[in-house]
């Protein structure tokens, strides 16, 4: 199936991982967040903020494409988190799983969410915010940045 995209803009970014902390604070408190860097990182300080988190960890996991076929690695370990009770762990998106598959075996006793989750990678979750086809792209907005459009009419001049 061809992809489409979704783009989200920091307006929806931002309202979404304040949604997010508001179904979170019922859950907490929590000890610290572990963020899943990189996309994890920004929703995470988000989500701090919001339900007055100052404890901040990080792990990072390194996936490969089908194509490269190599497993996961961990390439920064989420120490301070330990086997993750009592911690939060924040990424941006769940796509196949794999990411979120890898940290919970780390953290098995942390909680997961994140601001959207696709159909495979939605039962690693125990909290999101939005579902997003398999098929969709998700555009950050810290993957996008605003482009010139030539006018219709413009448009319609140069194609004859
Ligand atoms: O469910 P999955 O198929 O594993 O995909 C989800 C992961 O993919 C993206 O991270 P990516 O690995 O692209 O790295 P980044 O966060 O550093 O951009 C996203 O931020 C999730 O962490
Ligand atoms: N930006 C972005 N990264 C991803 N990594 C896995 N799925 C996605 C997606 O839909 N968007
Ligand atoms: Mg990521």
């Amino acid at each position: 199936m061809a992809t489409t995209y979704a783009t989200v803009t920091w307006d929806q970014l931002h309202r979404d991982a304040r949604l997010l902390a508001e179904t979170l604070i019922p859950r907490g408190p929590f000890k610290g967040i572990v963020a899943v860097t990189r996309g994890g990182l920004i929703p995470a300080a988000i989500i701090a903020r919001e339900i007055d988190c100052r404890l901040i960890e990080t792990i990072s996991v390194v996936t490969y494409d089908e194509e490269h076929q190599g497993k996961p690695q961990v390439v920064k370990a989420p120490v301070a988190a330990g086997d993750g009770e009592g911690f939060l762990i924040i990424d941006d998106l769940v796509d196949s799983g794999v990411t979120a598959q890898v940290v919970r075996q780390l953290l098995p006793k942390a909680l997961f969410a994140c601001l959207y989750a696709k159909p495979s990678g939605k039962p690693l979750t125990d909290m999101f915010v939005v579902e997003v086809p398999q098929e969709t792209w998700v555009l950050f907005p810290w993957d996008t940045a605003p482009l010139f459009i030539p006018p219709l009419a413009r448009k319609a001049e140069t194609a004859g």
